[in-house]
């Protein structure tokens, strides 16, 4: 077999007559046929000379359909396309944690609307069958509006946590009060005072004069004394207990781990939660609480063997010690990460959860994987209608480090105003990435080769190359043609300054795409001739408003390996 790659970069100019020219081109001097106007500057790296790329005259294209409903984008991305243009697309994705306060269809349309590309649900709450009905909305909001949220299933892992308080949603521990965590199981309800703890080995474990965190330390006690099967315990830092919220003790001023380090990062609840999520076509799956890549490559090679055609991408949930100690072979084995700061901040002190957010964002931008920043971005907006100063400056940190998606938390699940916040993330996120392109603050990342194969370390030069030639020639927009994402999410990682139009052929990839910085995600059936790719894509978006003459395109493929430069006719 013949290998063959070309990088073609290409200046196209189209005839002067019909078309306003942009104006970082030279206007063309002559009124040639429509060929002879394509002046290109091709670099080829070629194996096999006789399968050099041609200029694509080669075979005839099927014309192009004159159905503009071909192409498919939601209808929130392309309102904002025809209404602010390209520049101001939105960059960074949004995730949201679907709970009883946005499980209808009503409110999960309005959080579509509202700019949510990732759905959550967490299979720590709720019942299955209560999942399988907000996945079955998701699925039908995509379907008969257009949208393309994605669907991630986060696991419970295997956590110690509380039970879930007999039914209440809260309860109020105060200062000083004596309240009983027990592994019991209550077949009445719950005596006062008293919290169920899903781990055996609980009361073993503990020891009198521990420090129990509840959900990271936002309530804690100190044990005081051991029952049989009940610890007691007193509130030394008052707070709000939610249900099945986690639970972590300390000795000495460190967490205690020897006991459930031995728990499997997988329990068989997860594993049936995962057949469930494949079976239903969920798009990512999110492991709670992972120590090593072993497990995510066990994880992929299941997924795989269960599920032939429907990829779901496995996303790492850096929650934990071990999980910081094997960052890099954890996030090289996984599809994509999350900084689940809710637990890490449990299992590490407070101030070094910043730098650790830091550092994962940074390495997953390196390895070319997405990351979600998660956990206690607007918080206080479970409560109340406006953010805190302080939030917004740490929703703007995130955005800032470019991470890929911001995700909510308990202000989407069950927070009084989920529509408020995902208003605050938009906006935030808006804000902070046009202050970024204004100042041109170009950060130095050193961007290393990812990929093992050559052909793979072409789709890398040519990204990089065509994400510097769209920011130095201010272009409009990036076209990526991409039957697997791949190449959409090497652009991505260049983080430009326009948006990247990802073209894909089929509706998963498309949403997982979905995920990703600065993608906006097309469906569009096309061939391996470029030419009429373009040329139809172009008669499509024009149709629909959402290019015009003149603007300025960079394009690329992953069928042929080139870069062309052009205006839309
Ligand atoms: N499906 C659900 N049913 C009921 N309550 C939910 C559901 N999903 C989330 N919640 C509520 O929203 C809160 C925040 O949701 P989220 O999934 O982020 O919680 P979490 O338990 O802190 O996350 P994790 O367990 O992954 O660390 C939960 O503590 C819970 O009270
Ligand atoms: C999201 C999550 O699991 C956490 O922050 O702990
Ligand atoms: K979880
Ligand atoms: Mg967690």
């Amino acid at each position: 077999m013949s290998v063959s790659h070309s990088l073609q970069l290409r200046l196209f100019t189209p005839p002067p007559t019909a078309i306003p020219t942009h104006n970082h081109l030279p206007p063309p001097t002559l009124l040639l046929p429509r060929a002879a106007h394509r002046r290109f500057l091709s670099l080829r790296a070629s194996f096999s000379p006789e399968t050099l790329v041609s200029d694509n005259n080669g075979a005839p294209s099927p014309p192009p359909p004159s159905d503009p409903s071909s192409i498919e984008v939601d209808s929130v991305t392309e309102a904002e396309l025809k209404e602010n243009g390209f520049r101001s697309t939105r960059r960074t994705k949004l995730v949201c944690t679907v709970g009883p306060a946005t499980c209808g269809f009503e409110q999960l349309e309005a959080l579509a609307v509202g700019g949510m590309n990732v759905a959550r649900i967490n299979m720590c709450h709720g019942t299955r069958e209560w999942h399988k009905e907000v996945i079955d909305r998701v699925r039908r909001l995509n379907h008969e509006k257009g949208f393309a949220v994605a669907i991630m299933m986060d696991t419970e892992g295997s956590e110690i946590h509380m039970g879930d308080l007999g039914g209440a949603s809260s309860a109020k521990a105060d200062d000083g009060e004596i309240w009983t965590f027990s592994v019991r199981a209550f077949d009445s309800a719950l005596p006062q005072h008293t919290i169920n703890v899903n781990y055996e080995g609980f009361a073993e474990d503990v020891k009198v004069g521990d420090e129990l965190l509840v959900d990271g330390g936002m309530v804690r006690f100190e044990v005081i004394q051991k029952i049989g099967p009940d610890v007691k315990c007193r509130c030394t830092d008052p707070g709000l207990l939610l249900p099945r919220a986690n639970l972590t003790f300390w000795r000495n001023g460190s967490l205690v781990r020897e006991r459930n380090a031995m728990l499997p990062t997988i329990s068989s609840k997860d594993w049936l939660d995962i057949d469930f999520g494949i079976s239903e076509g969920v798009d990512f799956i999110a492991i709670s609480f992972v120590k090593s890549a072993e497990v995510i490559t066990h994880l992929k090679s299941y997924i795989a063997a269960r599920s032939r055609d429907s990829d779901i991408s496995v996303i790492a949930k850096i929650e934990s010690i071990d999980s910081l100690k094997n960052l890099e072979e954890i996030i090289l084995a996984a599809d994509g990460a999350m900084v689940a700061r809710g637990d890490l901040g449990a299992q590490i002190p407070l101030e070094q959860v910043p730098s650790a957010q830091q550092r994962i964002v940074e390495i997953c931008r390196q390895l070319n994987k997405p990351v979600i920043v998660a956990s206690q971005l607007l918080e206080s907006m479970i409560e109340y209608p406006t953010p805190t100063r302080a939030e917004v400056a740490d929703v703007s940190e995130a955005v800032r480090q470019r991470a890929d998606a911001l995700m909510l938390s308990g202000e989407s699940a069950m927070g009084q105003y989920p529509e408020k916040a995902l208003t605050v993330l938009r906006s935030v996120s808006l804000r902070i990435e046009k202050w970024w392109r204004e100042e041109k603050r170009y950060e130095a990342m050193l961007l290393p080769s990812v990929g093992s194969y050559f052909s793979e370390k072409i789709s890398e030069e040519i990204c990089n190359s065509a994400a510097k030639m769209a920011n130095n020639l201010e272009v409009d927009a990036l076209f990526v043609y991409t039957k697997t994402g791949h190449m959409a999410s090497l652009l991505s990682r260049c983080r430009p300054d326009c948006p990247i139009f990802a073209f894909t052929t089929t509706p998963s990839v498309r949403r997982r795409l979905n995920l990703q910085w600065g993608l906006i995600p097309f469906r569009l059936s096309f061939t391996d001739d470029m030419e009429s790719n373009l040329n139809r894509t172009f008669s499509l978006l024009k149709a629909r408003n959402l290019i015009k003459s003149g603007d300025l395109v960079v394009a690329v493929s992953d069928m042929l390996q080139s870069i062309q430069v052009m205006n839309v006719p």
